[in-house]
């Protein structure tokens, strides 16, 4: 399939504006991942979103390899990658073993794009989940973005960002640094529009980068509310279309970029097929008042998150 997905520009790099998310719950296995991959960049992907702690990196890795062997694509260039910084790496020292490993993982000599996972610090491995609020604090952020700073010009990253960084936060990143943020990657979709981050980081020339386009569904962070607004629903129907597709275009038209999961053959077909039609000015007010709903997975990730978040 011809890849027609739109670029954008990031960091001084070209991204395409759609990219496969490698995080699942549970966790998929190695070889659904691994295939996975391969099968989206037949459908066209070019970008792949992981993390450390997805545990996708090792498979997204040999999907890549794999990809390569049987002639999907002819070198690496062709893919943007993205990995993260988790939060028990968040530390200065502790920067640059953490994307030296997740290169590792990956099989890779550099990510395209290296992000801060969350503003947050554990002090050790979790104890549990909800990790205890005094495992917990907020990142010292200059030390690690200076860290971070160092990942690009040693080349082990082309462009650095943050993800589920609020303005606050970035405010401060922007007060020192040197290399500023490429991107902030955050939740982001019809029933969590980012108004704010959105005319914040175009200001700042900032791009936005949309996790959880469709709520996340089917994981414990997650919910169905996309697929169970009928407004949305509407749309689709009229259009011919899915909510799921109206969501996506929906993003995209807010200029940001969209990180979308789907293992599925069909639906990751179904994600792609966003680029040659569009939302009307009618639907695009319609959206803009659906009411709001924050769903974050702070809340189910760290003890008292919600108490927390309000700090960030
Ligand atoms: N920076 C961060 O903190 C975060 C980053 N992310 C990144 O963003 C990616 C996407 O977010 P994610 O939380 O996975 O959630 P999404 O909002 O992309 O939703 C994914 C879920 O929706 C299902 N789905 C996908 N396409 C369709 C469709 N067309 N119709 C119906 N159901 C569909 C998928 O199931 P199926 O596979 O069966 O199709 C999956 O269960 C992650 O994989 C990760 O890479 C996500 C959360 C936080
Ligand atoms: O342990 C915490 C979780 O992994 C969570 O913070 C992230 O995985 C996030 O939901 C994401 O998908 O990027």
């Amino acid at each position: 399939m011809e890849n027609k997905v739109p670029m954008v520009s990031v960091g001084g790099l070209t991204m395409p504006v759609i990219g496969m998310g490698t995080a699942s719950y549970p966790p998929a296995d190695a070889a659904t991942v691994k295939s996975a991959v391969v099968e989206a960049i037949g459908s066209g992907y070019r970008h792949f979103d992981t993390a450390f702690i997805y545990g996708s990196e090792q498979a997204l890795g040999e999907a890549i390899a794999e990809a390569l062997n049987i002639g999907l694509i002819k070198s690496r260039d062709e893919l943007f990658i993205t990995s993260k910084l988790w939060c028990t790496c968040a530390e200065h020292d502790l920067v640059i073993p953490a994307i030296k490993t997740s290169l590792e993982n990956l099989q890779l000599e550099y990510l395209d794009l290296y992000l801060i996972h969350w503003p947050l610090k554990f002090s050790k491995e979790p104890s549990r989940i909800p990790v205890p609020k005094e495992e917990v604090s907020v990142i010292d952020i200059e030390s690690v973005w200076s860290a971070m700073e160092e990942c690009k010009l040693l080349g082990l990253t082309k462009a650095i960002g943050v993800s589920n960084f609020s303005t606050k936060k970035l405010d401060q990143i922007l007060s020192f640094a040197k290399i500023p943020p490429a991107v902030n990657q955050v939740e982001m979709n019809p029933l969590w529009q980012q108004k704010e981050m959105k005319e914040f980081c175009k200001a700042k020339g900032i791009h936005v980068s949309a996790h959880s386009p469709l709520g996340s569904k089917g994981t414990i962070w997650g919910d169905n509310r996309i697929f169970e607004c009928d407004l949305l629903e509407e749309i689709a129907k009229a259009k011919g279309k899915t909510s799921a597709q109206v969501c996506l275009r929906w993003v995209y038209e807010q200029g940001a970029s969209v990180i979308t999961k789907s293992f599925n053959r069909e639906r990751m077909k179904e994600n792609i097929d966003i680029f040659d039609w569009s939302l009307s000015w009618e639907e695009l007010d319609k959206i803009s008042g659906i009411p709001q709903h924050k769903r974050s997975s702070l809340t189910v990730f760290i003890e008292d998150g919600s108490e927390l978040e309000a700090e960030l």
